[in-house]
């Protein structure tokens, strides 16, 4: 394909309620979306970039500003772009890989709706629903936590995540575990908020039965990791750490990580996302996809990544509700009786969602920028 155009769109959308893990509270999700206009139609994709570099050393105005002056005019040069071109194109670019996935994720959906393919279709879903778990922020107090965690066992989430850090871990877990019973699934996620010294507070969560702990130490101290899971019983799990599937084979070969949470962002796109999941399958090392609140956008191509043979956790792919109220386009909702606590894989052409135009139009944070 050629790309006539890319449009960079800035968009602000209230969370329900504040979102806090152990680097900081988000009341609101500042977007950037990506619009290429091709000769064989239009695609969208989103950047997961924060506005603030916490999670990860990318953030939206980086991601922007990366995308305008290297990026996208690479794209706009080049005669021929396809989905599987992007990454190689792009790749004298060092690291950015979330506002590279931003694009590739574009031009995946302009390539397939051309055609009238789907994104599961494309991955190889072999799923028509996928099984749904929330992640729980940091709360106020614990009395708010449990009537939060209650609401989503009420709408039927299949799994618990909770996030900690030092001071707010052990007894969260416990007031959460007695409330799911012995048989609910519960996992925490510690955002790189402890280190090796804290290993035997860790291992006193082995009791509640916790299917993993993920990333608890420094997103670059693989070694720490394959320490710390010589020492618990819980299974370590990495998000941050994992930047593509050379790393991650890496982390699980040296014991690091024995589930790996998937985000295509993080790993650079969706192509690299289904070759760690390829990889992790061929070490038999389970996977879930992982989320960094999603629009619709975001959020249809990874409920089509999570619908892969691999993906045998439920991941981090909630409700569109769960974090807002209104969305850039149709919300995900909950399937019930047998579907209770999924959500449905779109089937339609691309991510298969349409975007409001004048949904985003009207959340603007600035004039959208189109780079010919
Ligand atoms: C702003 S926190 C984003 C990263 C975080 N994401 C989640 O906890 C899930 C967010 C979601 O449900 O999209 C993680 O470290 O896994
Ligand atoms: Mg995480």
């Amino acid at each position: 394909m050629r790309i006539d155009a890319i449009e960079l769109h800035r968009v602000g959308m209230p969370l329900v309620r504040p979102f806090e893990t152990s680097f900081g509270v988000q009341t609101a999700r500042e977007v950037l979306l990506i619009r290429v206009r091709t000769d064989a139609g239009d695609g969208w994709g989103e950047c997961v970039a924060g506005t603030e570099p916490f999670y990860s050393s990318e953030y939206v105005d980086g991601a922007a500003h990366v995308i305008e002056h290297y990026l996208a005019p690479t794209l706009l040069r080049a005669p021929d772009v396809t989905a599987a071109s992007v990454a190689r194109q792009l790749g004298y670019v060092a690291g950015h890989r979330m506002a590279k996935a931003a694009l590739e994720a574009a031009v995946l959906d302009a390539e397939l709706r051309a055609v009238g393919r789907s994104f599961g279709e494309y991955f190889g879903a072999t799923a028509e629903w996928v099984d749904c778990g929330v992640s729980v922020g940091i709360a106020p107090s614990i009395d708010e936590l449990l009537a939060e965690v209650a609401g989503y066992v009420a709408e039927g989430y299949k799994r618990i995540k909770l996030k900690v850090k030092p001071g707010w871990d052990l007894e969260p877990v416990a007031r959460v575990r007695e409330l799911l019973g012995p048989d609910g699934l519960l996992q925490v996620d510690a955002n790189t908020a402890y280190t090796l010294a804290d290993a035997e507070h860790l291992k006193r969560l082995d009791p509640f039965d916790l299917l993993l702990i993920e990333q608890p130490f420094d997103e670059e101290d693989i070694a720490s990791h394959a320490a710390l899971a010589q020492v618990i019983e819980t299974p370590v799990c990495l998000d941050e750490s994992i930047l593509s599937a050379a790393i991650a084979v890496d982390a699980i070969e040296r014991g690091a990580t024995s589930i790996v949470n998937i985000k295509a962002g993080r790993v650079g796109g969706y192509l690299e996302a289904l070759r760690v999941h390829d990889i992790c399958r061929e070490l038999s090392v389970p996977v879930w996809c992982g989320g960094m609140l999603e629009t619709g956008i975001g959020r249809a191509a990874n409920v089509a990544l999570a619908a892969l043979p691999g993906f045998t956790l439920p991941g981090d792919t909630s409700a569109s509700g769960r974090y807002f109220a209104d969305d850039l386009a149709e919300p995900f909702v909950l399937g019930s009786g047998e579907h209770a606590g999924q959500l449905r894989v779109p089937t339609g052409p691309g991510t298969g969602v349409e975007v409001d135009e004048a949904f985003v139009a009207a959340r603007a944070l600035s004039p959208h920028r189109t780079l010919r």
